[in-house]
């Protein structure tokens, strides 16, 4: 269990982070997005030990984590530009990680290699920027690890190795119970990996959810009446949006899906659907003024 509390971050004396609270299940995948400068790398860091808070704790398993080293042999960071020893080759690094880390896996390192394919004894630093990724996700995963921290892990891999990559981060999540935190500006990009979410604006959360809850709690139907639409059809409704597209009018709107469906068949209408709704839509309504702020992590 990951939890934060009150965490606040200041370079010289801007607040990077402010009285952040967050709390993070074991095995669970924890998506953070926002736009530049929102205060995700300095978060990560935190979390990874590197960084010190300036007000507040950050735990995991109860422990705090700045300068842990009990807690870097489980908690493996991938920073948005990986980092490796200069001039060393992959299987040397790899050694150098053996060497570190005490749950080192040797069968799955050689096992991995079948999924990224580099040449062992290539020196990293000749390697394409997302040949490099590949092998700081190679060599992350081969220490087995309960906490991964990945910023902005999909950059410059190709489709292929993106799909390669969630497939391997899932399995974990699913056989070890690893937790992952990741960040993004782009919410497509982690929708179909993290079960939780949270957007991050000038250093604070603004919307933090369960993804399944979104989905189950916000709805698009469309519907329309042959005659004018009957008085009290959206009394009792949580209506986040309404349009007319002439005689149909489409709604997204607050709540159990049963209950609106239920409550459309009192009134008889000529057309009711239910549409199939995005969570970039879902993100949208939901945060009404704030909307402005999630834009930019959903294009
Ligand atoms: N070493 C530093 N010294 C001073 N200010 C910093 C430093 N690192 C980050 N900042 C500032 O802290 C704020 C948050 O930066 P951070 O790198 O955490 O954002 P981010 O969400 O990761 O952005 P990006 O998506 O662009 O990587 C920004 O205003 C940035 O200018």
């Amino acid at each position: 269990m990951i939890e934060c509390k009150q965490v606040t971050k200041l370079y010289e004396k801007k607040e990077a982070v402010h009285d952040l609270n967050i709390a993070i299940a074991t095995g669970s995948i924890f998506g953070l997005l926002g736009s530049n400068g929102a205060g995700k790398t300095t978060f990560l860091k935190m979390l990874a030990g590197i960084l010190e808070q300036d007000a507040g704790d950050i735990q995991i398993d109860q422990q705090p984590v700045f300068e842990n080293t009990q807690l870097k042999n489980r908690c493996v960071f991938i920073p948005d530009t990986p980092y490796f020893l200069s001039n060393y080759t992959i299987l040397q690094m790899a050694h150098f990680y053996s060497r570190m880390y005490s749950d080192w896996n040797e069968a799955r390192f050689t096992q991995l290699q079948e999924v990224f394919q580099l040449p062992i004894h290539s020196k990293i630093h000749r390697l394409s920027k997302g040949m490099q990724r590949q092998v700081a996700f190679w060599l992350a995963l081969s220490t087995m690890p309960d906490v991964l921290i990945l910023d902005e892990p999909f950059d410059g891999l190709d489709p292929v190795m993106r799909q390669n990559v969630r497939q391997l981060l899932i399995q974990d999540v699913a056989e070890r119970e690893m937790t992952i935190v990741i960040s993004s500006h782009n919410l497509r990009e982690i929708e179909d990996l993290a079960d939780h979410v949270a957007i991050l604006h000038q250093g604070r959360i603004i919307l933090e959810k369960e993804l399944d809850d979104l989905k189950a709690d916000v709805h698009k139907v469309q519907f329309a009446f042959k005659d004018k639409i009957p008085t009290g059809l959206y009394r009792g409704l949580h209506i986040l949006h309404k349009e007319k597209r002439g005689s149909v009018v489409i709604c997204i709107i607050k709540g159990n899906e049963e209950g609106i469906t239920d409550h459309f068949h009192l009134y008889q209408p000529d057309i009711f659907d239910m549409l199939p709704l995005t969570l970039e839509e879902i993100f949208i309504y939901e945060m009404g003024d704030v909307g402005y702020a999630i834009q930019n992590v959903l294009d």
